[in-house]
């Protein structure tokens, strides 16, 4: 009986979170300290202990952080007019929307109320299509982005790997398939993206090397749908009640852990694969775009 190996996302978002601090160094000794502000709407139980593990982060990294907390009752001008006030204020080089919004804001108008520039989620439409085109000018979606990194930590090449990604969202399926086709190192790969209206979804999954599990379904993917050695990433993430847990809920990604760890060769654990990675990404985004508003400034 075989058991897959564990990518444990802490030690690969260490070693991006210490290059991350030392670009931090280099910029506070030039007097500039790259700051992001956080901007949740809502009291999501969710959204909040989110926000503030990203606070912890950065306040770690030497990173300034601010967080606007708005009502979910607020209009959403307000946002917008908030948005216009950070998108000019040069002391802020990030700026992140906590994602949900309530239902009736319209997320896209949002988005691109934001300067690109400042877009560390990678969200905006600007980030989007130079995702797609391969300009590195733009911001890679911190989730996407941590996957790649996570699996280039762990040595799981993706060239002309055959990868499926179950998931076709924005914020993770979409832009990952982006990525993993593009030319280039960490990249190069064969990528099929399955979804809802698929027609036969263990037939895609049996033939990847890499199966990207992004749905938010708990347990969907089974053992008996990969193929022996494969690796696999579990993105999705659900809560489940479990009163025998102190927090009162228990986290279960989309990956049937046990039948699918008899097969694979490779697993993400989640929590404590992708999670990490992301928090990582969003930091080193902010660094980046405080490099960029700083030395590349017209
Ligand atoms: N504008 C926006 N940008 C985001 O990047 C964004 C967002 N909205 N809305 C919500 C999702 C979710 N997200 C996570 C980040 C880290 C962990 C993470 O580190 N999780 C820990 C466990 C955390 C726990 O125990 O609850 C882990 O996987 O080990 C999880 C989820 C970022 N998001």
């Amino acid at each position: 009986m075989s058991q897959a190996l564990l990518l444990e996302g802490r030690p690969a978002a260490d070693a991006i979170h210490r290059k991350t601090a030392e670009r931090v160094k280099r910029l506070r000794e030039r007097g500039i300290v790259p700051k992001i502000v956080f901007i949740r709407v809502g009291e999501d139980p969710a959204s909040i202990v989110y926000v503030r593990m990203k606070e912890r982060k950065a306040e770690e990294l030497g990173i300034g952080s601010d967080t606007v907390v708005l009502s979910d009752t607020a209009p959403q001008e307000e946002l917008l007019s908030l948005l216009k006030v950070l998108g000019k204020d040069p002391m802020v080089h990030g700026i992140l929307i906590q994602a949900p919004l309530p239902s009736d804001m319209d997320a896209i108008q949002i988005v691109r109320a934001l300067p690109p520039e400042k877009d560390v989620d990678g969200f905006h439409p600007i980030n989007m299509g130079k995702l797609l085109l391969g300009d590195p000018s733009g911001f890679r979606p911190c989730t996407p982005a941590g996957i790649i990194e996570l699996l280039s930590f762990y040595q799981v090449d993706t060239c002309g790997a055959d990868v499926v990604i179950l998931g076709r969202g924005n914020i993770v399926g979409k832009p990952l398939a982006a990525l993993l086709m593009q030319k280039g190192p960490k990249a190069n790969a064969t990528v099929t993206v399955v979804h809802s209206s698929s027609r036969d979804i263990p037939e895609h999954t049996r033939r990847a090397d890499i199966v990207v599990c992004a749905l938010g379904k708990p347990a969907f993917l089974r053992g008996d749908m990969i193929k022996p050695g494969a690796v696999v990433v579990d993105v999705g993430v659900s809560r489940v009640i479990d009163p025998t847990n102190p927090r009162g809920y228990r986290l279960i990604g989309d990956v049937d852990v046990e039948s699918v760890s008899q097969v694979a060769g490779k697993l993400t654990p989640n929590p404590g694969g992708v999670g990490p990675m992301t928090i990582a990404m969003l930091l080193a985004n902010t660094v980046d775009a405080a490099e960029r508003l700083t030395f590349n400034a017209s």
